[in-house]
């Protein structure tokens, strides 16, 4: 079943095209040597190249090629060995150079594609279109001064690279699932940290609506969003205001809008006749940027390893089912932390572990897997100590509160709190024995029949072992003195 969304007149298929702007991972900047750390001192980070200062050249950056072309290789897309630089030319108090240097008609990646994961189980293939080089303009500051703006020039020249994906989603689940899968190969090839808070990661979100089986209406772009879930509201509220357009007997026209996040709608920016004229020309001070086939064959062969190739290896090598491979494969720190504790244990029962407890844990105490309340080291501890014996399940979830609470290794709390378990058949059998003796009118209804009441029997005696009982023994020793 397609998603549709039901207007007046009947229902309104969704087109959905995203464009992402993710910062390249590099010390320094797309065109000059200045850094670009985030949260620096304003204009702390800038060389005469980004202050566009007048004779400045600018110089290309290796490392953010070797980005770009790593991230289209992650992409399953076409490198080109030959694409050019275009200046982009506009006005902006940020924009000191007068124009952006980018890559307009010869990006650096042509046609690639992400398979994203439905919660219907489902996959689809989402085309790209093509992935470009450009810098990032500077920012300014509105509320340092009561008069004035500042300029942050910090930013300027940063390295971007401009994802463009085919009008392949149709809901605003696809929508997100995409970025989702977009972001998950970028953190896992370490080309961009797709921190969308802090601007690392932003998406412009084309939409259009249609009758089903009609070809593509007019788009309209929501620019500069920036978190997976306004993404879905935006492509969600923009789609149902077009939908009142058309079935007010009106027209959408193409243009640029901007999401409200606080009231969850769109407004619009600037239409189509005033949209830039951006006189897209080659960058004189730049050459063609020219690579070797040799040079994309070696970073080919240095790639990570990627989300769809770790979750098959978990369901091959570690026996998991798709789903828990899906979710343990989401962040490259969760996959690291299991196999951390999997390698040569239980790795279901560690894939329960790190699914269950552990993230329940990282929740209620708001950290994360990258800072976790419990090391791998430490929760692989204590897999080993109920693979051996010391420890019942029961007994391990305890162990596991205790190690969240105190941060200490599980061996120090069993010993600490004395928690071991007790595997020692004689004293199981004379614990028993009191409790029979004790409940001796349950024992003979018991043995006249009413075998619901094993499970009393379980319970006095873990009761009086205060849980500590091993459980198969418990119920082997219980079921020969009763039988
Ligand atoms: N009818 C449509 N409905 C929804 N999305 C569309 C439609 N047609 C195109 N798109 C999407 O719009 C986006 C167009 O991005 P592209 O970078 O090619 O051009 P642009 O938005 O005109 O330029 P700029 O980079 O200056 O914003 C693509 O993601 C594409 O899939
Ligand atoms: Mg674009
Ligand atoms: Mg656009």
């Amino acid at each position: 079943m397609s998603y549709t969304i039901e207007g007046s007149t009947g229902p309104w298929e969704l087109v959905i095209g995203l464009e992402v702007h993710a910062q390249v991972v590099s010390n320094a900047k797309l065109f000059s040597g200045a850094a670009t750390e985030f949260g620096a001192e304003p204009n702390s980070q800038v060389s005469f190249v980004d202050a566009g200062f007048p004779g400045m050249l600018p110089v290309i950056n290796r490392e953010c090629v070797a980005q770009a072309v790593r991230t289209g290789l992650g992409l399953n897309a076409q490198v080109n060995l030959w694409s050019r630089f275009d200046r982009k030319n506009y006005f902006y108090a940020d924009l000191p150079q007068g124009y952006q240097i980018s890559q307009f008609a010869h990006p650096i990646v042509g046609t690639g594609e992400v398979e994203i994961s439905l919660s219907d189980g489902t996959t689809k293939t989402i085309g790209i279109t093509r992935l470009h080089l450009e810098q990032d303009a500077g920012k300014s500051l509105h509320d340092q001064h009561p008069t004035k703006s500042f300029i942050d020039l910090n930013r300027s020249g940063v390295a971007l690279m401009e994802i463009v994906s085919e009008p392949d989603m149709r809901s605003p689940e696809e929508a997100g699932a995409y970025l989702t899968k977009l972001r998950q190969i970028l953190r896992y090839l370490g080309t961009c940290d797709g921190n969308m808070e802090e601007g690392s990661m932003r998406a412009d979100v084309n939409v259009s609506v249609r009758r089903a089986g009609e070809g593509f209406r007019t788009r309209c772009e929501v620019k500069n969003v920036n978190s997976i879930r306004f993404v879905m509201q935006a492509v969600e509220a923009e789609a149902r205001r077009q939908i009142d357009v058309w079935e007010s007997g009106g027209e959408v026209n193409q243009e640029t809008r901007l999401f409200d996040t606080s009231r969850g709608i769109t407004r619009s920016m600037r239409s189509k006749e005033d949209a830039h004229d951006y006189r897209y020309f080659p960058d004189p001070d730049l050459p063609p940027l020219v690579i070797e086939q040799s040079w994309v064959d070696q970073l080919k062969a240095a790639l990570p390893e990627l989300p769809d190739q770790r979750r098959a290896r978990y369901v091959n090598d570690y026996g998991i089912t798709p789903y828990d491979a899906h979710v343990l494969t989401l962040e490259k720190e969760t996959a690291a932390y299991y196999e951390a504790v999997a390698k040569g244990r239980d790795a279901k029962q560690a894939a329960n572990w790190v699914m269950g407890d552990l993230f329940a844990a990282i929740n209620r105490t708001k950290t994360s897997i990258a800072e976790p309340p419990v090391s791998a080291a430490d929760l692989g501890a204590l897999l080993d100590l109920m693979a051996d014996n010391t420890l019942s399940g029961k007994l391990a979830k305890e162990v596991f509160e205790a190690m969240v609470e105190t941060g200490r290794a599980p061996g120090v709390i069993v010993e600490e709190r004395g928690l071991k378990q007790v595997t020692d058949t004689g004293a199981i059998e004379a614990v028993i024995d009191g409790v029979l003796a004790a409940n001796a009118d349950k024992v003979a209804e018991y043995r006249s029949g009413k075998d619901k009441l094993f499970g009393f029997f379980v319970g006095q005696t873990m009761r009086a072992m205060q849980g500590k009982g091993n459980p198969a023994l418990v119920n082997e020793v219980l079921k020969q003195k009763l039988g």
